[in-house]
């Protein structure tokens, strides 16, 4: 089978003074779902538009299956984008708007509504093909968006946020969508989120970034279950990044054991009690007035607790009430760095 794989090699990118991406070396395998996750300003967009060819580099490589793209315009690399905003044009059909690249490439309009048909059952919208977009939901233009960018068979389909205009229902469903129109496609996606979630369910290879470089990268279990470093730990969630003699370790919070006060392990009052349900969430700090634990402080000492619901309330915790924090050794997971 031909190798399909992107490969970024010492990517960068400067905007004057400021570093956008300082460096990224990244093998992408062809066919799988790449998440580029982290938070705001850590470089995301940028990369994905570097690989997209709306950005120019500063430096370093875009290779997609072994040929070097840097610097070919974006039609001419075998990757496709679907922005953030659908920008669908208002004045053509559905129809009209998925075959529109092959139009302006002058390939003839039965061969490209013929194509542009197949694309829009791909996506569930053959009713709506002589619909303007205004017509459509906002589910319903993401599909289109979808059918449009692959019009132009890319190898590599390239995605800015794809659910974030969605509502939290819509975007689940969605979420779904794009996995089975990946294991249809069999091509690369390359998917931008600063949502871990999104991140964790969907892809084969998460790729989390911070300050315009890769933290860590590896599967969604790789990342939760060994996460590299505290800012990883922290941003992935679920889990307690707590100081230890030995160095910092992450916890996760279902593995995080709570004993009445006096008990081993580290002295803690409890904050506040959430219930959830199938578990119920005891958020702990060192003391009662102790500041709600930031993301953007690292040193920040606050944990949560993640009970089962039916052993919490055997034993329910109030606020104000001091317990004993501990884990079991074989949890605790060293951070690096
Ligand atoms: N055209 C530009 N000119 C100057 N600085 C820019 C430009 N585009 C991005 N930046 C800066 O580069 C950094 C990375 O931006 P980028 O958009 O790649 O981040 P991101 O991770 O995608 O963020 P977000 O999730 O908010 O979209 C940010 O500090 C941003 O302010």
């Amino acid at each position: 089978m031909e190798r399909t794989d992107l490969e970024l090699v010492s990517l960068t990118k400067h905007y004057g003074d400021a570093v956008a991406v300082a460096g990224i070396d990244l093998k992408i395998q062809g066919g799988s779902y790449c998440c580029l996750l982290g938070p705001s300003g850590c470089g995301k967009t940028s990369t994905l538009r570097m690989v997209a060819g709306h950005e120019t580099p500063t430096q370093g490589h875009v290779v997609l299956a072994g040929r070097e793209i840097t610097h070919l315009e974006p039609v001419q690399r075998g990757t496709a984008m679907m922005f953030q905003s659908y920008a669908l044009f208002p004045h053509l059909s559905v129809l009209d708007n998925v075959a529109f690249s092959a139009r302006m490439k002058g390939v003839d309009k039965a061969t490209r509504d013929k194509r542009a048909r197949e694309l829009l059952e791909l996506v569930a919208m053959t009713p709506y093909a002589a619909r303007l977009p205004s017509a459509l939901s906002g589910g319903q233009q993401q599909r289109v968006a979808l059918a449009r960018a692959l019009m132009t068979q890319p190898r590599v389909l390239l995605l800015d946020e794809p659910l974030s205009a969605l509502d939290p229902f819509l975007r689940i469903k969605m979420r779904a969508e794009l996995q089975r129109w990946h294991r249809e496609l069999g091509m690369t996606f390359v998917h931008v989120t600063h949502s871990q979630e999104e991140a964790m369910a969907l892809a084969d290879l998460v790729v989390v970034m911070n300050q315009g470089k890769v933290e860590q990268a590896g599967t969604a279990r790789e990342v939760f279950e060994r996460p590299r470093t505290a800012f990883i730990a922290r941003f992935i969630g679920a889990h307690n990044v707590v100081d230890t003699p030995s160095g910092a370790v992450a916890v996760r919070s279902d593995r995080t054991v709570l004993a009445p006060s006096g008990g081993p392990g580290m002295a803690v009052t409890v904050k506040a009690v959430e219930y959830q349900g199938s578990h119920v969430q005891v958020h702990l700090a060192t003391r009662l007035d102790e500041q709600d634990s930031a993301d953007d402080r690292p040193d920040s000492a606050g944990w949560v607790a993640l009970v089962p619901d039916a052993q919490f309330h055997a034993a329910p915790l109030e606020p104000g009430q001091r317990v004993a924090m501990s884990w079991h050794e074989a949890d605790a997971h060293v951070l690096q760095g």
